[in-house]
């Protein structure tokens, strides 16, 4: 049964590939953590929509969502009307409950990767199947992928735009601002994480959309991400989303990527900085052994993704700055 696949996946007993039906269509299992829905019928608004959870394995409320849409497909509360992809990201770290187990997957999304290991394995299995999935479907492409943030925020559901030539359509911002989405951050360069991957070899809309804080299964609060369900329910029924004016919606970008350069390196901002925090131009940000300090510059800065845990060579924060909206 098509409910059963989230727990046998997450307890390791998913038995390879298999196929089963629906009243809409059928769905299909590639492999462990990964399940494409077919509809019998694409309708007229669909996207090849491909939606992740579960990159982070600790990043739990994602994965909790998808287990909800797959339950009101199996109980007939939702009908299939696009082809769409379903990822649980890094399956060893979900079960350990682990942002990683050996390096941060969504980091390694790139043709040209050299890495060995469990970690980029998985990445160029999520590629060539992201790869052949847009390949067999001729609709307009599209990724949101879905994570939990480790600090609080002041904008607790944001979307990270990934840097690329793609355009997004103005679509995009109504939709994600009737999910509730309070706040976007483009980023300047390339990122090299699944939703870039997307759109940078793709040329899908994909973001990474931030739905709250890591918690624990079982811990997260689904209430606050109806208004995401019900943009996620209408992609995988083909029919038009809710949208909204996005007025209200704040909009950053990303001025400097703060990087982790040495084993001697300091955040000076509390570990619980929320993301978003404004500081002011003279505030030491950072120190580090090999890169030196890191002071706020020219104008204030907003802090997102602080983590002096990271590995070296790793981004340690996002520096940004508030920005227009985009012109519709
Ligand atoms: O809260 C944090 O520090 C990290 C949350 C997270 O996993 N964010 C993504 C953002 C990806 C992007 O930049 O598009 C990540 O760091 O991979
Ligand atoms: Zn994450």
């Amino acid at each position: 049964m098509l409910s059963d696949w989230l727990n046998l996946t997450l307890d390791g007993s998913e038995s390879g590939a298999r196929e089963g039906r629906l009243a809409s269509g059928r769905y299909v299992i590639h492999r462990p953590g990964i399940l494409e829905l077919v509809p019998q019928e694409s309708r007229s608004h669909a996207n090849a929509c491909v939606i992740s959870a579960g990159i982070h394995g600790n990043e739990t409320a994602p994965i909790e969502l998808v287990g909800d849409l797959l339950a009101r497909l199996e109980a007939g509360l939702l009908a299939i009307g696009a082809p769409v992809l379903i990822i649980l990201g890094n399956l060893p770290a979900i079960r350990t409950g682990q942002r990683f187990c050996t390096t941060n997957l969504n980091r390694l999304f790139r043709r040209d990767l050299a890495e060995e290991g469990d970690e980029p394995q998985r990445a160029r299995e999520l590629m060539a199947t992201v790869d052949a999935f847009y390949g067999r479907h001729p609709q307009p492409r599209l990724h949101y992928d879905l994570h939990t943030a480790i600090r609080d925020s002041r904008y607790p559901r944001f979307a990270v735009e990934p840097f690329g030539d793609t355009a997004t359509r103005p679509e995009q911002w109504r939709w994600l601002a009737a999910a509730d989405i309070q706040a976007v951050l483009h980023q300047h360069q390339h990122s090299w994480t699944f939703s870039h991957y997307s759109k940078h070899y793709h040329q899908a809309q994909a973001f990474t959309l931030e739905l709250g804080k890591v918690r624990a299964f079982g811990d997260n609060d689904l209430a606050t991400l109806q208004p995401m369900r019900a943009l996620l329910e209408a992609l995988i029924a083909g029919t038009e989303p809710p949208a909204t004016d996005p007025g209200n919606m704040i909009f950053f970008r990303v001025a400097h990527e703060l990087m982790r350069e040495s084993e001697d390196f300091a955040l000076c901002v509390p570990d619980e900085t929320p993301n978003f925090t404004r500081f002011e131009v003279g505030t030491r940000l950072a120190r580090d052994g090999k890169a030196g300090d890191c002071i706020v510059s020219d104008a204030p800065l907003a802090v997102v993704f602080p983590n002096a845990n990271v590995e070296i060579g790793a981004r340690a924060a996002l520096l940004a700055r508030e920005t227009r909206p985009p012109d519709d």
